[in-house]
């Protein structure tokens, strides 16, 4: 070894010295913190200011996401000496749902896997989870419906959001794909990849799984068989990836929401979400939205889905920007529900 390499080494290890001992300081704080607290130890609107500050600081030569990824596994490590957390998510392992729960809330949790969306739902209302993660809209593929009706349903608040680039993967036992003859996937995977497996893959057939993480689980225990998942599931059942990001549209991701049982605080840069309905007459959408334009509240999204009590009247699905607590949100809060026959808030978040 050079004099200089040994020299560049020695200030590595004094650097590490040093961030162990202030990565120990932080976490005895953040106990500190938690023996203060009354209420939930998650504090979004903190860890979202948090990661705001960090990337304006940034400096490089890391990237603004690399510093959130770090912070996120600090945080997540500091959160666990206040309270260990129970995150509700839609299994099995190795599903882009449990990779949207890592990214939200780090690796210092206890992901639990849930069958279905209203299982996850269930899980958080008993108390059996603190959190659940669950998928939204897909940039392809729309809504996702049954999140949409179950959020009308629950007593939960939507306490944050996050959005995972979706890049799906062909995976199997070996990599010949003329020795692929089946190929197992969730639906909406199929979806997201039809050009491709058009053609590169015309003769194989197609089966449905219940998810993605269950193809693969699938294709591991056939050599005939290829599954269509997220990287995460090759290695968590020993498969080999034969092609990468094979989705048709580059952009793809998927927007999830968590629920919890708790009002988030503002933390300078939120989304709401909720949900209203209006008589079928005309001009009554138009009347129902005027306050945003009044009040200067800016939509982020607007969706309707079929109210399910009566036929052929619509639920309006609506993001907007700010929290409820800001003035201007609460005065277009208050007109609509003067206006609306229906209006529910599911709660405000810090915008991801
Ligand atoms: O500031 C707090 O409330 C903390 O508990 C500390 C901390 C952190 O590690 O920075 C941990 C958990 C919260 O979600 C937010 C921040």
């Amino acid at each position: 070894m050079t004099e200089q390499l040994i020299q560049l080494r020695n200030e590595i290890d004094a650097i590490d010295d040093e961030l162990l001992r202030l990565i120990n300081k932080r976490a005895q704080l953040a106990q500190q913190i938690g023996h203060r607290k009354s209420s939930a130890v998650y504090r979004p609107e903190r860890e979202s200011q948090i990661f705001a500050r960090l990337q304006q600081a940034n400096t490089g030569p890391l990237k603004n996401e690399h510093i959130t990824h770090l912070f996120t596994e600090i945080i997540s490590l500091c959160r666990a000496l206040e309270e260990p957390l129970a995150v509700a998510y839609l299994g099995p392992q190795g599903t882009f749902s449990q990779e949207a729960v890592i990214k939200q809330f780090g690796h210092a949790v206890t992901a639990i896997p849930c069958s279905t969306i209203d299982a996850i739902f269930r899980k958080v209302e008993s108390g059996a989870a603190s959190y659940g993660v669950v998928p939204v809209e897909n940039s392809t593929e729309g809504a996702v419906g049954r999140t949409m009706d179950l959020l009308l349903q629950t007593p939960l608040k939507v306490c944050g959001e996050l959005q995972l680039p979706i890049h799906q993967c062909l995976m199997a036992q070996h990599t010949n794909l003329a020795a692929i003859h089946k190929i197992y996937s969730h639906s909406q995977s199929f979806a997201q990849c039809q050009m491709w497996l058009n053609e590169n893959l015309t003769t194989a057939i197609r089966i449905n799984a219940a998810s993605n993480a269950d193809a693969a689980r699938q294709a591991a225990s056939d050599s005939n068989a290829a599954a269509i998942a997220g990287r995460k599931a090759a290695e968590i059942f020993g498969l080999e990836i034969c092609a990468t990001n094979i989705e048709d549209n580059p952009n793809n991701a998927t927007r999830f929401l968590v629920v919890g049982q708790q009002d988030v605080a503002p933390s300078g840069r939120d989304k709401t979400s909720l949900a209203m309905a209006t008589h079928n007459q005309p001009g009554a959408v138009h009347k129902l939205l005027a306050p945003f334009a009044q009040y200067q509240v800016s939509m982020t999204r607007l969706e309707s889905r079929p109210s399910r009590a009566t036929l052929w009247e619509y639920v309006f699905f609506t993001d907007i920007e700010g929290h409820q607590e800001d003035k201007n949100v609460a005065k277009a809060l208050q007109a609509l529900r003067d206006n609306a026959t229906f209006l529910k808030v599911f709660g405000s978040y810090p915008a991801a």
